[in-house]
């Protein structure tokens, strides 16, 4: 047996029957031990809750070849969640393609498809994405697609996909325009992709944004997968031409890919047990318009598994990438469960707030994919209603965190860049838009151990941000961009963490000068007083020797966006 892990699943080779080797002798099994050796398999799968699930059967010189897929079962409540970031030029098809796999309704090469999939009026105007797009694909314990579109208006019902799906796919839908390229950022590096589906357009070839969306990937450790597009459309020549360009580029120097053109289901089953090994590089050829490898495609996303281990054991972390206000729910947080398990009603630490520091927070309730549930795992996705807390307190970027990890905010730190474009020399004082996890937040370069950074130079550099401290965490992997500008680097050092202790004093003394000011002008109100009190703007705000900047800050940060804090 030869049993290749993919996390929770597992694609078994087990059993070669009986064949004659060059040495003369006789190996693999008969018909009846084979019977015997799936039964056996098929118990132990039983022991450990799983279910056996037949992929292929080929012949081969010597005799039969199964490939079993072995699924772990999961609840009603519950499935396995693999999250695919789509990029790709403009008009590369990709959200054609999430058109087609979740809807299960073929293009006409015209834009029907993506119809579906628009969130924005201009978007259905123009054609275009603009903004992160989330889309699921259910696949059943045997690999089926268990999308079904509502008759009328086409609408898809996550809580039903999800009840029925051992494993969703979530396609996080990027933006191919260059001018969106800061959300496609932002969703490469804060919606956390256990993979990246690279699109390209067999006829127009590795144009505009291809190379940039494949770096950062690369960038970013994320393993690639390409599906070239349109393949109904493009002369033979051409497809053959971009193939081998696209080949060339994944082999360079650059990039160091092992690529694989998948034209049956061996090479699928090949491609998918060795994916996660990040340098196999899956190339599918395909059509929106026949259908043509669809199955192929849609096979290998119903094989992957989320690169993300997890240990419930471990304190909870939970990074925040979007906030909303539910009208009769009240402020709903949604994004990553970094590790960790997270049930309803426990309280975490929510921050870091302009001044670093985290206040407790309930767990009011939680869903994934719109359907509710009482707990999430490291690695899941999900929204969380909280309690007593007003949206304009959170950002993206915060995090909620199990009280256990003591969290720490911190205002600067030390990272190693590689400089991967920069029209001219970067030096100390330049700032540029920091993206780690789903922070953005402007940060200052404050030194080098060089003099001045070119394109291709690599660099420690102490980096200082801007507005707010940020809870972070070394090893972890930025972006740092502004304009042309594009750097990639790693997280060595965290420095100048916040005085936690100082912050929540200097919060106290807030809320007290807020207190005394809101006594002031009530007073002042019942005595019909006619003397106008200070403005809370223009009023002194305290200051603690110990976070000197940083109040001053804060300060700015409230005078400008005009919001309050939730608790003052
Ligand atoms: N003939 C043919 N046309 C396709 C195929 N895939 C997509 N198209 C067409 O190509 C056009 C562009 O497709 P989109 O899905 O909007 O491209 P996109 O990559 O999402 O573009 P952005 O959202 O702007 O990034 C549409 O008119 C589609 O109908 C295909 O496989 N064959």
């Amino acid at each position: 047996t030869n049993p290749i892990c993919l996390h929770s699943s597992f694609i078994l080779e087990p059993f070669s029957p009986t064949y004659n080797h060059e040495d003369g002798g006789d190996y693999g099994l008969d018909d009846k031990d084979m019977e015997a050796s799936v039964a056996t398999v098929r118990s132990l799968c039983e022991q450990i809750e799983a279910d056996l699930i037949l992929l292929r059967e080929r012949t081969d010189t010597g005799g039969k070849i199964q490939d079993y897929l072995i699924r772990r079962r999961v609840g009603e409540q519950d499935f396995l969640e693999v999250r695919v970031a789509v990029v790709g030029n403009v008009d590369a098809g990709k959200s054609t393609l999430l058109g087609v796999l979740t809807h299960g309704e073929l293009d006409n090469g015209r834009g029907f498809a993506r119809q579906k999939l628009f969130r924005h009026k201009h978007e259905m105007e123009s054609g275009r994405t603009s903004s992160v797009g989330n889309d699921i694909l259910g696949f059943d314990q045997e690999g089926q697609v268990v999308n079904k579109p509502d008759s009328h208006g086409g609408s898809l019902d996550w809580t039903k996909i999800c009840e029925k799906s051992s494993k969703v796919i979530t396609f996080i839908d990027l933006a191919g325009h260059e001018k969106y390229l800061k959300t496609t950022v932002f969703g490469m590096t804060g919606h956390l992709p256990d993979f990246c589906m690279l699109m390209v357009g067999s006829n127009a070839g590795i144009v505009g944004m291809t190379k940039e969306h494949l770096g950062l990937a690369l960038a970013l450790n994320v393993p690639v997968f390409v599906v070239v597009t349109k393949i109904d459309m493009c002369p033979a020549n051409i497809l053959q031409e971009t193939l081998k360009l696209l080949q060339r580029l994944l082999k360079s120097q650059g990039c160091r890919k092992i690529p694989v053109l998948v034209q049956n289901k061996d090479d699928v089953i090949v491609t998918a047990s060795n994916f996660s090994s990040e340098r196999m590089c899956p190339i599918f050829q395909i059509s929106n318009v026949t259908g043509e490898n669809m199955d192929l495609l849609k096979m290998f996303l119903n094989l992957l598994s989320s690169r993300t281990n997890f240990n419930n054991d471990e304190p909870a972390e939970f990074q925040i990438d979007d906030t909303y206000s539910v009208p009769g729910v009240g402020t709903v947080v949604s994004g990553t469960t970094l590790r960790g398990m997270i049930r309803l009603n426990d309280t975490l630490l929510l921050g870091p707030d302009p001044l670093g520091t985290f206040i407790p927070i309930a767990v009011k309730s939680i869903h994934r994919k719109r359907m509710p549930v009482k707990e999430v795992r490291g690695g899941q996705t999900a929204s969380f209603a909280l309690k007593k807390i007003k949206r304009s307190y959170i950002r993206k970027g915060m995090v909620m965190v199990s009280p256990k990890l003591m969290p720490q905010a911190t205002w600067e730190f030390e990272a190693e860049i590689l400089v991967l474009h920069h029209p001219t020399t970067i030096s100390p004082r330049y700032q540029a838009m920091v993206h780690c996890g789903s922070i953005r937040q402007t940060a200052t370069i404050l030194t080098m151990n060089k003099d001045c950074l070119r394109t291709g130079d690599k660099a420690t550099v102490h980096f200082r941000f801007i507005k707010t401290p940020e809870y972070l965490h070394c090893d972890h992997k930025l972006v740092f961009r502004e304009g042309r500008t594009k750097a990639v680097g790693t997280i060595t050092k965290l420095l100048q963490a916040v005085n936690t202790q100082a912050a929540k004093a200097q919060q106290a003394k807030m809320q007290a000068s807020k207190k005394t000011f809101k006594e002031g002008t009530a007073a002042n109100e019942e005595a019909g007083s006619t003397a106008r009190p200070p403005s809370p703007n223009t009023a002194q705000l305290p200051v603690s020797q110990s976070t000197l900047s940083e109040p001053f800050i804060m300060c700015n940060v409230l005078r400008k966006t005009g919001e309050t804090f939730p608790w003052l």
